[in-house]
């Protein structure tokens, strides 16, 4: 056959594959059962990218429903918006194709005057994590690619040094590649001659944490050839208005609709309960959830106020439960730290403070958060911070909404610091009769409604009203103790802490990068030491429920291999569904009343056994 004929064929097949992509995408569709069969080789996955994955500290051996879908598209040179649900593997789903095509360029001759491939993403967090996971796979791959981070706390003189050479590679926020653009540390030519692949992961949030100008900037850059790449776990307009601003005629993948209700946007491995419970009551139910073990750990808890996590870090401890705080305030080098940490289980309970979305809705008035975010009075939190979206909390098991979010995006993504991957988990809200509208709202988001078989929002089963009240009065007493001049004090005390530690941390971790045990950060903050007695809770003061159901979260806690002892380790991946109490045990929770309300808590041993059950996914 003539060289133009085969040519000719091979573009006939490869149009022909894409026409059937094209329609699987019009109809919403990505066939994870029938794609199983392609496995990472079959993608044209480089042998070194390979290699390295296998040997991630949990080998990734298959790729996930996204990447197999992503990745050819990517190979081909497509725009994508890829739409996924969080844990779902995106970041790898763009950064291997990115690595590849990298790869092959690395010999090009052409003298590049900025880097090739921009990542950015919406907080410094997500971009030292995302970071050093491409540092990670170059090194494994032992090629000739530099990346580097930018973020916005730097100085010009460092950005400078950072960026000579140029890298191949640039991982930062929009904010501060508009800042590198402004003081000229970047030029603008040269962007424009060298960009060939820009990737916006969390591209939902991009424009609400206010980078909306600084994109705007950096799109009148972006090159026509240039490929661009759009990831979210959650659709909003804002994601549509980046992908118009950005993006041409770009290949969209969405999950598909599960049984014609929503989209499938939590994953299937995250079983979600509430609990309804008075707001002076939220902490009796906390200490009972932990103190009686009756959740599995590690444990991720949001609040929505800075204050309210020191209350609660205070009066866990006076219970022996030491936690870490994390929020906006404290310097970033202690934030990474206590993220490594968390990561490491060198802690199992970390309160992280989300209040992103309220300090949104109290600046409503007062103008964009994109200007508030330059005024000095916001200098003192960072506001590139955003610990709950995006990050890749390790091996958390639980999450508790302390306080619920203020929209469902916020639940989303809240929820999806666990059951990353392949691993489970489990999410407890704790809801007020105040919040009772916004879990509404998220029942209807998910398609829960009373006759949905499909329910994926239940009361919880394991936390009884006898197990609420034997500590009611212990709970009681030592709430009051927590005044709010303690908390005031132990907050500045905190604060003062990690910013000593933050300058520790910055000279000791240039020198030992993996040194995780230098500082604590769940040190205790009271004052008084805790009292001995209440460490322990007395046998007679629980009821057989309480103790059947701590007894299976510990067994089904040693069955995953999910302890203290089992420090950097993952969960076992063939924990069986019978081991997991949340599927098995059946006790009286809080009643789940018509949609709209919701019922008084049940007496001890009432009809729990009418009540319907949750069907498990
Ligand atoms: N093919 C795979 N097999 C097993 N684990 C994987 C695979 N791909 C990625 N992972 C792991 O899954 C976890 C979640 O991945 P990632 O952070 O990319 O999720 P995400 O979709 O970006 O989530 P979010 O929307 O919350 O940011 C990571 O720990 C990652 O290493």
């Amino acid at each position: 056959m003539a060289k133009d004929d085969k040519t000719k064929e091979k573009n006939e097949k490869e149009s022909k594959h894409q026409q059937e992509i094209q329609l699987n995408q019009e109809s919403n569709v990505v066939e994870e059962e029938e794609d199983e069969a392609r496995s990472f080789e079959e993608l044209g996955l480089d042998p070194r990218l390979i290699r390295a994955l296998n040997k991630k500290e949990t080998s990734i051996a298959e790729p996930t429903p996204i990447q197999r879908v992503a990745i050819p598209l990517i190979f081909q040179g497509k725009d994508v918006v890829a739409r996924a649900k969080t844990g779902s593997g995106k970041t790898l789903a763009y950064l291997l194709p990115l690595l590849q095509k990298l790869f092959s360029t690395t010999d090009s001759n052409r003298k590049k005057l900025s880097p090739s491939a921009f990542i950015l993403v919406p907080s410094g967090e997500l971009c030292q994590q995302v970071y050093k996971e491409v540092s990670w796979l170059i090194d494994s791959c032992k090629v000739q690619l530099k990346v580097v981070q930018l973020t916005s706390n730097m100085p010009a003189s460092d950005m400078r040094n950072a960026l000579a050479g140029p890298p191949d590679i640039l991982v930062s926020t929009p904010s501060c590649v508009a800042k590198s653009l402004s003081v000229g540390v970047l030029k603008s030519e040269a962007v424009n001659d060298s960009l060939e692949i820009l990737v916006l992961d969390e591209a939902d949030l991009l424009l609400s944490f206010g980078y909306e100008e600084d994109l705007k900037t950096l799109s009148a850059l972006v090159p026509r050839r240039c490929q661009c790449l759009l990831m979210s776990a959650t659709s909003s307009a804002d994601v549509d208005k980046l992908k118009k601003l950005i993006l041409h005629n770009p290949y969209v993948l969405t999950l598909p609709e599960v049984e014609g209700v929503k989209d499938e946007v939590i994953p299937k491995n995250v079983q979600q309960f509430w609990v309804s419970c008075g707001d002076r009551d939220k902490l009796v139910h906390i200490l009972a959830l932990l103190k009686l073990d009756l959740v599995q750990k590690k444990v991720l808890i949001f609040t929505n106020a800075i204050d309210m996590s020191f209350r609660l870090k205070l009066f866990l401890e006076k219970f022996g439960i030491k936690s870490a705080v994390l929020n906006a305030e404290l310097p970033q080098n202690s934030r990474l730290h206590i993220l490594e940490e968390f990561n490491a289980g060198l802690f199992d309970y970390l309160i992280a403070t989300d209040d992103r979305e309220t300090k949104e809705k109290e600046k409503a008035n007062e103008g964009s958060l994109a200007e508030t975010r330059k005024s000095k009075k916001q200098a003192k939190q960072d506001s590139e911070f955003g610990v709950v979206r995006g990050i890749d909390f390790k091996n958390v098991h639980t999450v508790i909404n302390y306080d619920m979010p203020l929209s469902t995006n916020g639940y989303v993504h809240r929820i999806g610091r666990t059951g990353r991957a392949y691993s489970t988990g489990a999410s407890v809200s704790l809801v007020s009769p105040d919040e009772m509208e916004i879990l509404e709202e998220i029942k209807s988001f998910l398609g829960d409604d009373e006759n949905n078989e499909l329910n994926v929002i239940s009361p919880y089963p394991l936390l009884t009203k006898n197990a609420v009240e034997s500590l009611r009065y212990r709970a009681e007493d030592t709430a009051k103790s927590v005044t709010k001049i303690a908390v005031r004090e132990a907050r500045a005390q905190d604060l003062r802490n990690e910013i000593l530690n933050s300058e520790k941390l910055k000279a000791h971790f240039e020198v030992n990068p993996r040194d995780l045990d230098l500082l604590k950060h769940d040190k205790v903050l009271s004052k008084k030491p805790p009292a001995p007695h209440l460490s322990d809770v007395p046998d007679y003061l629980l009821d057989a429920t309480t103790k059947e159901a701590s007894k299976m979260v510990r067994l089904a806690r040693a069955a995953m291999g999910n302890n203290n002892s089992a420090r950097r380790q993952g969960p076992k991946r063939n924990f069986r569904k019978s081991k997991d109490p949340l599927k098995s045990f059946s006790a009286q929770g809080p009643r789940r009343g018509r949609k709209g309300g919701m019922k008084r808590e049940g007496k001890d041993g009432d009809d729990s056994h009418k009540r319907k059950k949750k069907k498990f996914v």
